[in-house]
Formats: structure tokens, sequence, C-alpha cells
């Protein structure tokens, strides 16, 4: 994909495309495993992956050259050509995801973006820059995963937007919602972690 090519649709078609933003140091089967779902279960066209330059609430020290880590998702999404790995963030000169919302719904007018993330990041996203922007941008998909999930929905973020939360039993319809609009699936956890990897590559 030409990351900023103005319309890659050509018409006038509301792609449904989901967003996964990560810093993949290094990607993984838990990355996958959420994307491909995110197809299924919400109905999407795409999932772009957003290979983040540098989560600004993670340490630049460990953190691997930039076309590593996207070399690493392009070989964990090979054989699916609907998953993206992308550099969208540095390509629009954004940081923060509130941003990168922002700068990627005015570049795709056609599209219709949803979120995703696994359960860990909802119980950190209150110290996101200015995160409930996030909730009001785009429709936001929250997928299981290890032992955060019964805690994070007694997390600030989750409690601040409870009302606007969808009943997972009907996720297709999330991308259509006007935001705020959020579901947490209830998935098939996956155990891998790019902590992990590394602890094994020490
Ligand atoms: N096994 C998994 N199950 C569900 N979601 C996951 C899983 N692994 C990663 N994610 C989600 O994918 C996104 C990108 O994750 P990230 O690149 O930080 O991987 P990670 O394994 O969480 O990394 P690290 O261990 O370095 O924090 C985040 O929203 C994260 O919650
Ligand atoms: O915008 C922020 O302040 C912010 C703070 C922490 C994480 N994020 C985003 O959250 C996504 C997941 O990050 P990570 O490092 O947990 O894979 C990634 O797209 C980051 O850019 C964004």
């Amino acid at each position: 994909m030409t990351p900023l090519a103005p319309n890659p649709w050509g018409d006038r078609r509301r792609v449904r495309i989901g967003l996964l933003g990560g810093s993949f140091n290094p990607a993984h089967d838990g990355h996958r495993h959420i994307a491909q779902l995110s197809l299924k279960l919400l109905r999407l066209h795409e999932v772009w992956l957003l290979v983040s330059p540098q989560n600004p609430l993670k340490s630049t020290s460990g953190m691997a050259a930039l076309a590593e880590r996207l070399a690493s998702a392009q070989a964990v999404m090979a054989g699916n050509p609907r998953l993206r790995p992308t550099t969208l963030e540095t390509a629009l000169g954004t940081r923060y995801t509130a941003d990168t919302l922002t700068a990627l719904a005015i570049r795709f007018p056609c599209a219709r973006f949803v979120w995703l993330m696994g359960a860990d990041n909802l119980a950190q996203m209150e110290h996101w820059a200015r995160w409930p922007r996030i909730f009001r941008t785009v429709p936001v998909a929250i997928f299981a995963r290890g032992p955060y999930s019964a805690r994070t929905l007694a997390t600030k973020a989750a409690r601040r937007f409870g009302r606007f939360r969808v009943s997972p039993t009907r996720p297709r319809a999330l991308c259509a919602k006007r935001p705020p609009a959020w579901a947490f699936l209830h998935i098939r956890r996956h155990p891998a972690s790019s902590t992990a990897i590394r602890s094994r590559l020490v």
C-alpha cells in the first residue's frame, strides 16, 4: 500500500478499516489473532497495523528500529493481504493516537475507522494524551487479554464512557455506530506478548 494515496478505493464506498496501533517489538501471533478476529467479528474490509514510531509511554531503551518492527509485522501478517502493516504515523507526523485518528479521518474521508486494542491498553488509556477524544472520534473494539479483562472494565476510561458500551453479541454493528461507542469482546485469549519474546531473546 502507498500509505498516503488520497483514496485507495477510488470510489465513495464507506470502507470499514480497523486500526491496530502498536509497538510490535516484535509482532507475534497474538496480534494476528486479534487482527483476524476483527476482520470476522466486525466485518471489516481491512486491518491496518500502525507500527508506532515510539509509544510515548514506553522507554526508548530496548525499542527496536521502526524498520525492524515493521518487518516483523509484515512477516507475522504474511499471507493475508487484508492485514496491512503500515508506518502511517511516521508519514502523518503524528505520535499520539488522538492526533493520528484526526489526521486519518481527514486523509481518508471515505473510510469508517474503528480503533482496536487489547484489554491491557484500556487499563492504561487514562494516561494517553487527550484520550477522551479517541472515544469521540471513532468506535473502539477491545479484546480480552490475559488477566486484564475484569479489572479493565472498572478503569477510568471504561467508567467515563460506560453508557456508550454496546453489546458484545452484535460486534458487527459497532463500525456503523456514531462515536462514542465501544465494545468489549470476550474472545478466546491468546497468551503471546512481545515482552515474553524479548525476554527469551536475551
Ligand atoms: N495476546 C494478545 N491478545 C490481545 N491483544 C493483544 C495481544 N498482544 C498484543 N495485543 C494488543 O495489540 C496491540 C499492540 O500490542 P504491543 O505491540 O504492545 O504488543 P505487546 O505484546 O502488548 O507488547 P509488550 O509486551 O512489549 O507491551 C495492543 O493494543 C495490545 O493490547
Ligand atoms: O496517544 C497516546 O498518548 C498513547 C500512549 C500510549 C500508547 N498509545 C498507542 O497505543 C498503541 C499500542 O501501543 P503499545 O506500545 O502498547 O503497542 C499504539 O498505537 C500507541 O501509539 C498512544
